[in-house]
């Protein structure tokens, strides 16, 4: 279905996502300062960039896996029903695990994950999401560690997408409808 037309205004620009993302590496070192090798989730397809810059970051021993889950389709609202579409490929039991998502919004993909790889008891299990948009909430849901806190608005860039376009932009942009009244 052609999507009405928009345009993306610039909400967090690719320096201050940078920016944050370093002093976020920091306080994972100093949480996993005593991990042997730390297993990196990411949860694609939206934080495929976010893990890729974070984990350069991380200065630590790290693996990294990913798993694919999906709930939102083509359109802006979620289905509620989260499909793990692509399970991981190494084993987690009695490891430290961090979940990378980029952004939580409902709060059913990053809720479903995290209960999802806990009955695999890793030894410590954190999640850290690079956006977090409180007000759409559903499920009592909050990542460990969050990069933004942002408004109600639908996002993209970064990693994250509209009808699958837009994952390439360097920073996060809000769509807006050109036909919506300002
Ligand atoms: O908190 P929620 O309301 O569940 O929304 C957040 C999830 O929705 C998006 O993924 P999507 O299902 O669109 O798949 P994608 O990562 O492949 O883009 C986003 O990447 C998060 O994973
Ligand atoms: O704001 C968003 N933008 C794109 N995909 C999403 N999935 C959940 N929230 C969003
Ligand atoms: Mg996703």
């Amino acid at each position: 279905m052609p999507h009405r037309p928009y345009v993306i205004d610039e909400m967090i620009s690719a320096k201050a996502i940078a920016a944050r993302i370093e002093d976020l590496a920091r306080e994972i070192r100093t949480e996993f300062a005593d991990t042997d090798k730390l297993v990196v989730i990411g949860l694609l397809r939206g934080s495929f960039v976010f893990i890729a810059d974070l984990v350069r970051e991380l200065d630590l021993p790290v693996e990294v896996d990913f798993l694919e889950a999906s709930s939102y389709g083509d359109g802006m609202e979620s289905s509620r029903e989260v499909r793990i579409l692509k399970d991981l490929r190494g084993q987690i039991e009695g490891r430290d695990v961090l979940i990378v998502e980029d952004i939580v919004d409902t709060g059913h993909t990053l809720a479903h994950v995290t209960d999802y790889l806990q009955t695999r008891h890793p030894a410590r299990l954190r999640t850290i999401a690079l956006l977090d948009k409180p007000a759409r909430r559903e499920v009592d849901f909050k990542a460990y560690w969050t990069g933004f806190e942002i408004p109600d608005a639908f996002v993209v860039g970064y990693g994250i997408d509209f009808a699958q376009r837009n994952r390439n932009l360097p920073y996060i942009g809000k769509v807006r409808f050109v036909d919506d009244a300002a």
